[in-house]
């Protein structure tokens, strides 16, 4: 299995680098788990409602140019649907069944995603109603992925 995760603007912390090259390094078992980034777009505080929108339509075009047809794409959204960890594994496994190989996992930039992103969504997937920042969001995403791929092993590592 290939998974991708498109995400806006460069990682600057070492900790949550760290973090992400530790669920990478995890993940190598089960599947090629490639990151890619595009750039985001300056957000000063002080934007009209119709810039926010500009922001996220050019960011939008970017993420969306890194997604082909094949992808089963989860676009990540507070609005979205949430689900437990097991459902989520579930959801893996299936998917896998029915011969979906690419999985690809959106987390938009500071101002979220576009309309047209969220329309490639096969599904939109909530981390519940909290927002989080999208760097933070990535690591939390890595985590749950590797989660769902222990739930699916048996491991005890999901308690
Ligand atoms: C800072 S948030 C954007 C906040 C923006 N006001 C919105 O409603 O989307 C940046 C990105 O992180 C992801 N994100 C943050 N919190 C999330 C949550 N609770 N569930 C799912 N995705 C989340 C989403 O992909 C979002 O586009």
């Amino acid at each position: 299995m290939n998974i991708k995760i498109v995400c806006v603007g460069k990682l600057k912390e070492k900790y949550f680098k760290d973090a992400i090259a530790e669920y990478q390094k995890r993940m190598s078992r089960f599947a090629k788990v490639e990151i890619v980034q595009v750039p985001d777009e300056k957000a000063p505080e002080k934007l009209s409602p119709a810039e926010m929108e500009q922001v996220k339509e050019v960011e939008g075009e970017r993420i969306l140019a890194k997604i082909k047809d094949k992808e089963y794409v989860y676009v990540l959204a507070i609005k979205g649907k949430q689900r437990a960890s097991e459902e989520f594994a579930k959801e893996i496994k299936d998917l896998t069944t029915y011969g979906h190989s690419d999985l690809t996992f959106v987390i938009g930039g500071s101002l979220g995603t576009s309309p047209a992103v969220n329309k490639r969504a096969d599904d939109l997937f909530s981390f519940g109603k909290l927002t989080m920042p999208h760097q933070l969001m990535r690591v939390v995403l890595m985590e749950q992925i590797y989660r769902a791929f222990m739930i699916n092993t048996g491991s005890p590592y999901h308690k």
